[in-house]
């Protein structure tokens, strides 16, 4: 791939992105006879985080209507809630899930990476290499509780997860389909893959951009559970309660060592892989197929 375009790389908005956004987790932490102790609910415009009755564990929604796509501002919420998580010593556990209905999240917002400026692109896809890096190194146990359709940067997002509930609704698909939109998914989406389901499989759903319905991901490894869609929260909740009697320590240092390796594939080289991204999007040839996908959606209602 020809590295043509020479960006500057704003650092600005994700190595203290709270200081860009206005932090709305009123009552994270309340002093309480000196202790911190956790209050009921905390979270952002678009990332609610709520503790769940079992303790340890936290429920973190993603609320970015029609389709929870991954926009900027979702993202920089997402890592300024799981670092607060993080921090926080009281939880050992969250399940992730959505609040649009019958949609989980539909991957990367088109409108960052379609029409904009280079300095955007750099931007933006900084934003979802921060999002993976700290998904996939998560020192916490992550269940992805997937109650909706699920494609590309959403089911990258459920594939840094420890664990994978999804509704058996044969409505729903998930899937790196990338490539039925003209473009690739980096190197980093498709070690999130090959961790998961293995190269054979991997290979052949990333060339053909396969969206798996439910019970054929369940039958790739892609997901690790079925169930009725009004049970997708509570038997996430229930997975994390067995992982929650594995020592933290010791499970958490199995983790890394199992992560780490294909974590530093892109720690190693960030900026270029920022470099990549930003000329590939700025191909006319690319804007014009993303133009297109876009429209395509737009019209489908009309
Ligand atoms: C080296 C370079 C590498 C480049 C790598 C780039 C990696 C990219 C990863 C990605 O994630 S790209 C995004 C891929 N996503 C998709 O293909 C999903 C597209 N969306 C859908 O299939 C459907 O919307 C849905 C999620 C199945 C939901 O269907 P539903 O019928 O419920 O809703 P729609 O009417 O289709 O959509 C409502 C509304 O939302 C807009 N929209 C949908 N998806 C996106 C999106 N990803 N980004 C921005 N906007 C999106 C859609 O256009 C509609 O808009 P309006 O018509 O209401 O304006």
């Amino acid at each position: 791939m020809a590295l043509t375009a020479v960006v500057r790389i704003p650092t600005r908005a994700l190595l203290r992105p709270w200081a860009r956004l206005r932090d709305s987790a009123l009552g994270w932490m309340e002093p309480v006879g000196g202790v911190e102790v956790s209050t009921q609910r905390f979270g952002s415009q678009r990332v609610l985080v709520e503790p769940a009755s079992a303790a340890g564990v936290a429920v973190m929604t993603f609320k970015n209507p029609p389709v929870n796509s991954l926009s900027l501002e979702l993202l920089t919420e997402l890592v300024i809630n799981l670092e607060k998580l993080e921090n926080d010593k009281t939880f050992r556990g969250v399940v992730l899930t959505s609040d649009c209905p019958g949609i989980f999240s539909a991957g990367l917002d088109l409108t960052e990476i379609c029409g904009r400026n280079p300095a955007h692109y750099a931007e933006y896809w900084k934003a979802v290499q921060e999002m993976w890096l700290r998904l996939y190194l998560s020192n916490l146990m992550l269940v992805a509780a997937i109650n909706g359709a699920c494609p590309a940067g959403g089911c990258l997002m459920s594939l840094t997860c420890d664990y994978r509930v999804m509704a058996d609704n044969p409505k729903y698909a998930i899937g790196l389909n990338e490539t039925l939109l003209g473009i690739v998914a980096p190197f980093w989406f498709k070690d999130t893959l090959v961790n998961t389901i293995g190269h054979r499989a991997s290979e052949r759903a990333l060339q053909l951009g396969l969206l798996f319905p439910p019970t054929e991901a369940l039958q790739v490894g892609m997901v690790d559970r079925l169930v009725p869609e009004d049970q997708v929260q509570s038997t996430a909740l229930s997975v994390l309660a067995q992982w929650m009697a594995i020592p933290d320590h010791a499970r958490q240092l199995t983790k890394n060592m199992m992560r780490k390796p294909t974590a530093d594939g892109l720690l190693k080289k960030r900026d270029e892989d920022i470099q990549n991204f930003v000329s590939f999007i700025s191909r006319d040839s690319i804007q014009k197929s993303l133009q297109m996908y876009l429209a395509k959606l737009r019209q489908k209602k009309g």
